[in-house]
């Protein structure tokens, strides 16, 4: 009697996403993933590639979603590879990537006066409808004999750095402030933030003309009227 030939299944093993092993390290380790929170430290190397690759793929179907021939249409062909990258690499970078170093001097000279840096161009997203926030910043410091100084460039760049993710206003000038005080350590701290939110003109309530203002003020700018009034009055003329 012919025996039936035994097929034995090979166990189909998936690969565990790079999206889903960085939000399980995160998750462990008790982390905020929000989309204006920095996942630098969570990432292995090469992974940011896969990510890349994993939106890119994503974004895919959405565009097939969208009822668009990638196939024929030659503008939309390498779309999703282009947004793909213009997320992970570019707009959203700032969430991937870790902090500019930002080398620190001693306050050799004890400065102890207003030093105001800005405007500073910045450019982020809303985490809302993800549409682009442009916008600028001003940066108030009043240092003291320990604080450090930081290099005037390094102001824009940890701007940038907190500005390339998904956020609101108002959290993000917050976050600029943590991260400026946490390396001048200064007396007092001022960050005024101006800018349009393209959710407002582009679709919406498309209201060309709206800027949204806001500002953070810390330790002798809380306390002095006169020194927060000589901050906003250099910015009024500026502006
Ligand atoms: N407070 C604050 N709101 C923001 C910021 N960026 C965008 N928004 C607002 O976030 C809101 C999202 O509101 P939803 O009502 O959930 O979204 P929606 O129905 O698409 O809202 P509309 O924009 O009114 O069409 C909108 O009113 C945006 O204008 C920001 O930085 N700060």
């Amino acid at each position: 009697m012919l025996l039936e030939p035994v097929f034995q299944e090979k166990p189909v093993v998936h690969k565990e996403r790079a999206s889903d092993r960085i939000r399980r390290r995160l998750i462990e380790a008790g982390q905020r993933f929000h989309a204006n929170n920095n996942i630098s430290a969570f990432l292995q190397d090469g992974e940011l590639d896969e990510l890349r690759a994993e939106v890119e793929h994503q974004l895919q179907g959405v565009l097939r979603a969208l009822v668009i021939d990638t196939q024929n249409d030659h503008n939309t062909a390498n779309t999703a590879k282009r947004v793909a990258k213009m997320f992970v690499h570019e707009v959203f970078r700032g969430r991937y990537e870790a902090a500019p170093v930002a080398t620190a001097f001693p306050n050799v000279s004890q400065l102890n006066e207003l030093m105001i840096v800005g405007p500073v161009m910045v450019r982020s997203a809303c985490s809302h409808h993800l549409c682009p926030i442009l916008g600028k910043v001003w940066i108030g410091i009043l240092p003291n004999a320990s604080s450090d100084l930081i290099g005037l460039s390094k102001h824009a760049r940890l701007a940038e750095w907190v500005m390339n993710r998904p956020q609101i206003q108002e959290e993000a000038v917050v976050m600029l402030a943590d991260e400026l005080e946490q390396r001048i350590r200064p007396d007092g701290l001022a960050i005024v933030m101006e800018a349009n939110h393209f959710c407002m003109s582009w679709r919406g309530v498309k209201d060309d003309g709206a800027l949204m203002q806001n500002s953070v003020m810390r330790g002798v700018f809380l306390k002095d009227a006169t020194l927060r009034g000589e901050f906003l009055s250099l910015l009024g003329n500026r502006r």
